[in-house]
């Protein structure tokens, strides 16, 4: 299997390098537009194979997609990031000129490639590349369910005094300050967690998970990398194993949950095929509300860039 990363800036790079520390794949290719930026950073990742004891190989590129021909999954991290101040929403017109482009080339030289979307905003992007691919929804979707819940697992194992990994979580909605964890579907090793956890301080971490984001932009000056980059490659490699992994991920609705034609975060099983399956919970009509309202939001910005290639068309 053949994997293409494209952005070789914080998340990309990170993508790449903690998918060759998984060492399941031969080769990946990082490409950007920045004349070495990518071909530096796959000889450091390639260089660091012999301390971590990998075989993974990093190739970089710069903005030659012949190398990444008949990639099976390409992950798109180019892009303008946030900056202190900044909603992620206002990043479209220029990332939307670049996810654009960037999916042309994609599928002249890779069809059948899935694509995973990083870029921000998330869902509108992930709409973008859809519109563009022209290909089956199941086969062109977006990174942020992982690292959002992720974000809310670590908030808890700290609140709790336990391990990360002992928290199961589900979060929906889109990938802005309207996602919707679920307290109602978040289990610590089993016990629910309204169990160990007193209501008010759930509270307090499901909102600081909702600006998660922008908590690290206001520490760094830009966006998280660490944490997106390796949630990214958590999707590479459950496509690439077929793992049949349920994630929450941006993926196409066409109905589920009462909502169509919108790009949302829900609930999935990831294999060799992209989203196998969404899966459909039994929301109560406060969760129905939430998802409604971040619904809401989701689209008006899809209508945002509708507008815009309307005007470019
Ligand atoms: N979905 C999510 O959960 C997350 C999304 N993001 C988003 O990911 C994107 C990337 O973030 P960072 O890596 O921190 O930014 P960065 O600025 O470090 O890297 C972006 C890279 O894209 C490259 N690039 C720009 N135009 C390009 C083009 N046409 N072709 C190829 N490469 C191009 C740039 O040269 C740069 O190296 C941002 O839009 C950010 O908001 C970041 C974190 C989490
Ligand atoms: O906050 C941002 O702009 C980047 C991002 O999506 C995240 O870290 O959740």
């Amino acid at each position: 299997m053949k994997v293409t990363v494209v952005g070789a800036g914080n998340v990309g790079a990170t993508c790449a390098n903690v998918l060759a520390h998984r060492d399941f794949l031969q080769e990946v290719v990082l490409l950007d537009i920045k004349e070495g930026t990518a071909e530096g950073k796959a000889l450091d990742t390639w260089q660091q194979a012999p301390i971590d004891y990998y075989s993974t190989k990093v190739t970089g590129v710069t903005n030659d997609y012949a190398r990444t021909a008949n990639s099976d999954v390409v992950v798109i991290t180019s892009g303008l990031p946030r900056k202190p101040g900044m909603s992620r929403d206002d990043l479209i017109s220029t990332n939307a000129n670049i996810v654009k482009s960037v999916t042309e080339n994609i599928i002249k030289h890779s069809p059948d490639a899935i694509i995973i979307v990083v870029s921000n905003p998330l869902d509108v992007m992930t709409y973008c590349a859809f519109l563009t691919a022209k290909k089956d929804s199941n086969k062109v979707f977006g990174m942020a369910g992982i690292l959002d819940t992720a974000r809310y697992r670590a908030f808890l194992a700290d609140e709790i005094g336990c391990s990360p990994k002992d928290i199961q979580a589900i979060l929906m909605g889109g990938h802005g300050d309207t996602m919707v964890p679920l307290p109602r579907y978040t289990t610590v090793s089993g016990i629910p967690v309204t169990e160990l956890v007193a209501a008010d301080k759930l509270e307090a971490i499901i909102q600081r998970t909702k600006v998660g984001g922008g908590e690290i932009v206001n520490l760094l000056g830009t966006s998280a990398w660490y944490a997106p980059g390796a949630a990214a490659a958590q999707m590479v490699e459950a496509i690439v194993k077929n793992e049949k992994r349920i994630f929450p991920v941006c993926a196409w609705l066409t109905g589920e949950y009462g909502l169509k034609d919108i790009y949302l975060g829900v609930p999935v099983v990831l294999g060799k095929n992209g989203i196998e399956k969404i899966l459909e919970l039994d929301l109560n009509n406060e969760e129905k509300e939430l998802l409604s309202t971040s619904a809401k939001h989701v689209k008006e910005v899809m209508d945002v860039l509708d507008k815009m290639q309307s005007a470019t068309a």
